[in-house]
């Protein structure tokens, strides 16, 4: 383990390819994926996790969707259950394939825990009433329509890969138990949090009541991060760098870039919506809420090459 003079505070948002979409992909990807994270805490940072879940909540999402209309008595299950079901069940795996990896590196004694958490956010966000968030599995367009007619879903085409079920995607405003997470880490606890975005919750009065919805997992990271006051938010994902003509010829990847440039570069529209616009918005917000906070948009198995300043995409003030 290296000394502690460089330590940092990390929030690690893994994307889709970090977890993969069926119960036997997940349970390989997250060996991978642990490996990534835990040559970050060899280095002696403290890293908080968090993590996608798309594929996940639709699979869960539907499964109860069949239970209960086997079953009359059993109600349909809201989708904020579906997302604490979706944090419990990447959380098993995560947390489980990377205390294995830690001990096989002889780390004993470096606890590993999921937290579950909720997410605030507001009962008027225009989101509710323009869902979309792709959740569940890739469908046809016949499939899609069979799904509209029978469940009253709203299917969109994803990126050219096909229908997918959307859902209401509403702004993170706060993460509930973030106090919670900072003693966890501050007592040297690796933390996975803010799964899936977190549950949404919207506040009424002392109750915080489910809301109908799933948050996009790369905004409230860089909330999570803003609360936690992290120094980096490492976003990673299937890309190496961000790219500007992206697809084209003249394609170009950036290694490090300003605020205002990843600004420039998203009016001009490099950056697709629902993939990577997300990604560099999260970036640039956590970049301009403090000096000295920094982005980092790299490769699941670069993570650590890219905190050193070897690949990736820095954006920073
Ligand atoms: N300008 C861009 N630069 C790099 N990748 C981009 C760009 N625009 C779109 N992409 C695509 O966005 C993908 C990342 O988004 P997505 O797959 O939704 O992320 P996640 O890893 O969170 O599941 C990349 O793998 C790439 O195919
Ligand atoms: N909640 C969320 O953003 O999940 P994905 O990254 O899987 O879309």
């Amino acid at each position: 383990m290296e000394d502690h003079m460089n330590k940092k505070r990390i929030v690690i948002a893994l994307g889709g390819n970090a977890l993969g979409d069926t119960l036997p992909e997940q349970m390989a990807a997250v060996k991978i994926t642990s490996k990534a994270i835990a040559d970050l805490i060899e280095e002696g940072h403290e890293v908080v996790v968090s993590h996608g879940n798309g594929p996940q909540v639709g699979m869960i999402n539907n499964a109860m969707a069949a239970l209960s209309r086997e079953n009359p008595n059993q109600p349909n299950t809201p989708l904020s259950v579906c997302v604490a079901m979706s944090q419990a069940y990447i959380g098993y795996d995560l947390q489980n394939a990377l205390r294995e990896e830690l001990r096989n590196r002889g780390h004993y004694d470096i606890p590993v825990v999921t937290m579950v958490t909720q997410v605030r956010v507001n009962p008027d966000d225009p989101a509710f009433e323009n869902p979309s968030k792709p959740i569940g599995h890739f469908m046809t367009k016949e499939q899609a329509d069979i799904s509209a007619e029978k469940y009253g879903y709203i299917m969109k085409e994803d990126a050219g890969r096909g229908y997918r079920r959307v859902v209401a995607s509403p702004r993170p405003i706060e993460i509930v138990e973030s106090d919670a997470i900072r003693t966890l880490v501050e007592s040297g606890n690796i933390v996975i949090a803010g799964g899936g975005g977190g549950i949404p919750v919207t506040l009424q009065g002392n109750h915080l009541k489910g809301a109908s919805a799933v948050i996009d997992k790369d905004f409230a990271s860089c909330l999570m991060a803003q609360e936690l006051d992290a120094d980096y938010l490492i976003i990673l994902t299937a890309v190496e760098k961000v790219a500007i003509n992206f697809g084209k010829p003249d394609v170009k990847w950036l290694s490090e870039i300003t605020v205002d440039e990843a600004k420039k570069y998203m009016d001009e529209g490099h950056f697709a919506p629902g993939s990577m616009l997300p990604k560099v918005q999260a970036a640039v917000q956590f970049a301009s809420s403090k000096p000295g906070r920094t982005a980092l948009i790299t490769l699941l198995e670069k993570a650590k090459d890219g905190i050193e300043g070897k690949t990736g995409t820095i954006i920073r003030q």
